[in-house]
C-alpha cells in the first residue's frame, strides 16, 4: 500500500496521538541534543524557550521597577542556570572575561536578531554576529565616539541644558510641580539627536511626545525584551516572510527620521563642495559628520549603514540614559540630605574653578569628573536602572567553553549574562544590593584606603552595564558626558522637593532664591 493510502486508512485518533507524540519528541530530542542536562534550571526551560519568554512578558507587562526574571532567580539554581534548551545564564562575575573578553572573541547569539529593523536587509552594529565582520564595521566609526572627540559635543549638550533650565525656571517661578522624569527623557532624546545629527528631535520645544516617537520606542523595547527571550515570536512576526510581503518598508519612526537626515546630509556633502570640505575637515562636530567623512577611506560606510548607526545612537543611547536619570531623580527627591551633600561638593569644586573663569554656565566635564559623590550617584543609577534588560548572548566555540567554576559547555551552547541581574548580586554589592545607595561606592569610616579600593574594584569588575570587550558600548563616553554635566548643573541651581506619591512630580526650587541672593536663575 502506498504511504498516502496507509495515512488515509488510519483512524483520526492515531493521527492525533502521533502528532502529539511527534510534538513532544521534537522538544525532548532537541533538549537531549544540547547536552546540557548537567546544568540546573527550571524544568520547562530544558525543553522550550517559552518558559523565559513568558517570564519576560509577565514581568514586563505587570510589574514596575527593577524586576526581571534573571534577578528573581539569583541564588535559586546556582551560578550557571539552564534557561532554555540550548541556553545557559551565568551569574558569576568571574566569567565576564571568559564570555566577553578579547582572548576568545566569541560570536554573538541568536537573541540579537530582534534588533534587526523590519524592512532592512542589514543589521545594526550591535546585532552583527561574527566578530570579524563586526571589526570591519566598528573600525571606521570608533574615533567619533572616543574621549578625544567628546569636546566637540559638549557645546551641544550645553545648549540643551540651557533649554531645560529655561523650562524648569518657568515651572519654578509659577510654583508649579514638574514631571522631571518626563522632561529628563525629552532632554536625553534631544541631546542624543543633536549629537548624532546636529538637530534635536524637538521634545524640549513641544513639551510632549508630539510625534508619538517615545511611545513607539517604549513599545519596541517591550517587544525586544520578550522576543530576545522567545525568538520564535520574532520568527512569526517581524521575520515572517509572509507578513513581510505586505510590509516591505521600515516603519520604525526613529529609522525614518534618521533616513531623512542622512539622505539630506549626504546630498549636501555630494553637491556642495564647501559642505564636503567641512565634512572632510571634521568641522561637523556631530557623529553623522564623522561617519560621512569616514566614507572616503571606508567605502563600506554606505547610506543604509549610516542610517542604522544613527538610529541606534538615538534609540539605544537615549533610552538607557533616560532610565538612569529617572532612577536618580526618584532617589534625589526622597533624599534632601543627599542633595545638600551634592550641592556642597559641586559648589566647592566650582568655586575653585571660578577663580580662573568668571562665568557660571553649565558645568564643564573636567570639573564634574572631580566630584566623588556625584560619580557614586551616577554609578548607582547605571547599576540599578541603566542596565539593559536583555541577555547579552555569546556562542560557545567549536571546542566548547569552560567557565571559571569548571562548568563545561558544549559547542554551540548559547551562553548569556544579564547586566541588570549581575548588578544585584549581594556577594558583590552588599546585602542592600537592591537599594539605590550611592554610599556603597564611597569609603566607609572604618575602611582603609586599600580595602575601599579593593571593594570598589570588585564592584566595577562586575558591572556589565555597558557590556565588556570588543562588543562593549561604543557610546559610553558620551553618556558619561551627558550625565555628569546635567547633574552637576541642575543640582547646583535647584533643590527638588517630592510632590506626589510616585515622586515623578517634583517642585524645583532655585537655591539662589532660597538664599536670597538672586530672584532669577542664571546660567
Ligand atoms: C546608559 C546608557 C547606555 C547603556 C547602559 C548602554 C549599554 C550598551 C550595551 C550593554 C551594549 C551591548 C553590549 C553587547 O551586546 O555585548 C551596547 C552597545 C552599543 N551601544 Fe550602548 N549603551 C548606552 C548608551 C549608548 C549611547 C549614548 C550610544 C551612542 C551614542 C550607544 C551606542 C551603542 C552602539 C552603537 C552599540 C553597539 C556596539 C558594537 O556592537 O560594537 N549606547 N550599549
Amino acid at each position: 500500500m502506498a504511504v498516502s493510502g496507509l495515512f488515509l486508512s488510519l483512524s483520526p485518533i492515531y493521527l492525533i496521538a502521533g502528532s502529539v507524540f511527534a510534538f513532544f519528541a521534537y522538544f525532548f530530542v532537541g533538549s537531549k541534543k544540547a547536552k546540557l542536562d548537567h546544568i540546573p534550571g527550571p524544568w520547562l526551560a530544558k525543553y522550550s524557550n517559552a518558559w523565559r519568554g513568558y517570564q519576560a512578558w509577565k514581568l514586563n507587562h505587570h510589574q514596575e521597577g527593577v524586576n526581571n526574571y534573571q534577578i528573581n532567580m539569583i541564588g535559586r539554581y546556582g551560578d550557571v542556570v539552564r534557561i532554555g534548551p540550548t541556553h545557559v545564564l551565568v551569574y558569576d562575575p568571574e566569567a565576564i572575561e571568559t564570555v566577553f573578553g578579547f582572548r576568545q572573541r566569541l560570536d554573538k547569539g541568536p537573541g540579537y536578531n530582534v534588533f534587526v529593523i523590519r524592512g532592512t536587509n542589514q543589521t545594526a552594529l550591535v546585532s552583527i554576529k561574527e566578530e570579524e565582520t563586526h571589526g570591519r564595521f566598528r573600525r571606521p566609526i570608533a574615533h567619533a565616539y572616543s574621549l578625544s572627540s567628546l569636546k566637540g559635543y559638549e557645546g551641544y549638550i550645553d545648549q540643551m541644558i540651557e533649554k531645560l533650565v529655561g523650562v524648569m525656571d518657568k515651572y519654578g517661578s509659577q510654583g508649579k510641580p514638574i514631571n522631571m522624569s518626563r522632561w529628563l527623557q525629552y532632554w536625553g532624546f534631544d541631546v542624543m539627536s543633536k549629537i548624532s545629527f546636529g538637530e534635536p528631535l524637538g521634545f524640549l520645544d513641544h513639551g510632549y511626545d508630539f510625534n508619538g516617537m517615545l511611545k513607539a520606542q517604549q513599545e519596541h523595547f517591550r517587544y525586544i525584551s520578550v522576543a530576545n527571550n522567545f525568538p520564535f515570536l520574532d520568527t512569526i512576526t517581524k521575520r515572517n516572510p509572509f507578513l513581510n510581503l505586505f510590509k516591505k518598508k521600515p516603519t520604525n519612526k526613529f529609522f525614518l527620521f534618521a533616513q531623512r537626515v542622512v539622505r539630506e546630509r549626504l546630498l549636501k556633502a555630494e553637491k556642495d563642495p564647501e559642505a564636503q570640505t567641512l565634512v572632510t575637515n571634521r568641522q561637523y562636530d556631530d557623529l553623522l559628520g564623522s561617519f560621512i567623512a569616514s566614507r572616503k577611506a571606508y567605502p563600506l560606510m554606505d547610506e543604509i549603514r549610516l542610517i542604522h548607526l544613527s538610529t541606534t545612537n538615538v534609540v539605544a543611547g537615549a533610552n538607557n540614559s533616560a532610565k538612569a536619570m529617572d532612577a536618580t531623580i526618584h532617589w534625589l527627591a526622597l533624599h534632601p540630605e543627599a542633595q545638600d551633600r551634592l550641592y556642597n561638593e559641586i559648589t566647592s569644586v566650582n568655586m575653585a574653578a571660578m577663580k580662573e573663569a568668571e562665568t557660571e554656565g553649565p558645568a564643564a566635564l573636567d570639573l564634574a569628573l572631580k566630584m566623588p559623590y556625584l560619580d557614586a550617584m551616577i554609578q548607582e543609577s547605571y547599576r540599578t536602572f541603566g542596565a539593559p534588560a536583555n541577555n547579552l548572548e555569546r556562542l560557545a566555540p567549536k571546542n566548547g567553553l569552560r567557565l571559571p567554576d569548571g562548568t563545561e559547555l558544549p559547542p554551540g551552547t548559547v551562553v548569556a549574562m544579564n547586566a541588570a541581574s549581575i548588578a544585584m548580586l549581594p556577594d558583590v554589592f552588599g546585602a542592600d544590593a537592591r537599594q539605590f545607595n550611592p554610599d556603597r561606592w564611597m569609603r566607609r569610616d572604618y575602611e582603609s584606603a586599600e580595602k575601599h579600593h579593593e571593594r570598589v574594584l570588585k564592584m566595577r569588575r562586575a558591572m556589565l552595564v555597558f557590556g565588556h570587550g570588543s562588543r562593549s558600548c561604543i557610546g559610553k563616553n558620551i553618556v558619561q558626558l551627558e550625565l555628569y554635566k546635567i547633574w552637576a548643573t541642575l543640582l547646583r541651581i535647584y533643590r527638588f522637593e517630592a510632590v506626589d506619591v510616585k515622586l515623578h512630580n517634583v517642585m524645583v526650587i532655585p537655591r539662589r532664591r532660597e538664599e536670597g541672593t538672586d530672584m532669577s536663575v542664571q546660567i
